[in-house]
């Protein structure tokens, strides 16, 4: 693990894997942090250099008061790439982090070799959705929507069988200062990509857990029409974070996508 301050923020990230090889970073969602890719990072170790960090807000980086701009999250993710020096690489991004890859894309497509968008649209849920989560956490804390958000994020059937990793997770996302969450529903409810994606040049996957309720399938299929060339494919078995229910078939899609395209 390492820490980078890249303008006014500390990021915390970790590099894995092969010197030399393709690079792929991966960017977490809303209420998490870098090891929800863990399994999908242990998958794709012996292909590619692997980064993947906690966006601002979350994990162990910085956590400022006030919203959070997409601009904001994409310039970290720049400067981060820059204090690396990595010119070029694949980026992966789970809903709100697939924002963040898509705003990614679309500043910077010279640097870019390839976008995986995991379960995310151009614009996700709505403004009175977001002020209610920001007005929830102001007033109760993170607890008050940690159940209700494992709804939105896991199947029936990992809630039922996975009982302990459940409670890790809820905990993940517990922890996270409530600065960093709220900063992070103010990205979400003023950012809207709808007019802006068809300008996506990069090879693009785009792939959605079956039983996603957040940003359910038709959304995602949708989100995939709109970008040229785009594939789409639909996680068996999965929810919102298919890196953490289905990381094996997720890391198969990815892999399949990447050779298919030249990135490894
Ligand atoms: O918390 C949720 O409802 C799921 C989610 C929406 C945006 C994101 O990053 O996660």
């Amino acid at each position: 693990m390492a820490f980078v301050r890249t303008g006014e923020i500390l990021l915390h990230y970790r590099v894995q894997g092969l010197t030399g090889a393709p690079v792929l970073v991966l960017v977490n969602s809303l209420g998490t942090d870098a090891r929800i890719w863990d399994e999908v990072i242990t998958e794709l170790l012996p292909h590619y250099r692997i980064v993947s960090y906690d966006k601002r807000g979350h994990g162990l980086s910085d956590a400022p008061a006030g919203d959070y701009s997409l601009d904001d999250h994409v310039a970290d993710l720049v400067g981060l790439l820059d204090h690396l020096g990595v010119a070029q690489s694949a980026v992966a991004g789970v809903s709100v982090g697939g924002l963040i890859a898509q705003g990614f894309a679309l500043r910077h497509s010279d640097r870019i070799a390839g976008l995986v968008l995991c379960d995310t649209a151009p614009k996700i849920g709505d403004a009175p959705l977001w002020d209610e989560r920001i007005a929830a956490v102001q007033g109760g804390g993170m607890e008050a929507l940690a159940d209700a958000v494992m709804l939105r994020w896991f199947t029936e059937r990992y809630r039922r069988d996975s009982a302990d990793a459940l409670a890790g997770w809820r905990n993940m996302l517990a922890r996270t200062p409530a600065e960093g969450y709220i900063g992070t529903c103010a990205t979400l409810r003023n950012t809207d990509l709808r007019n802006d994606i068809a300008g996506i040049a990069a090879p693009t996957l785009v792939v959605v857990g079956d039983a996603d309720v957040a940003t359910p399938v038709e959304l995602v299929r949708e989100t995939a029409a709109c970008i040229p060339g785009a594939r789409f494919e639909i996680v068996p078995d999965a929810g919102h974070i298919p890196s953490i229910e289905q990381p094996g078939r997720l890391s198969a899609l990815m892999k399949t996508y990447f050779n298919e395209v030249g990135h490894g």
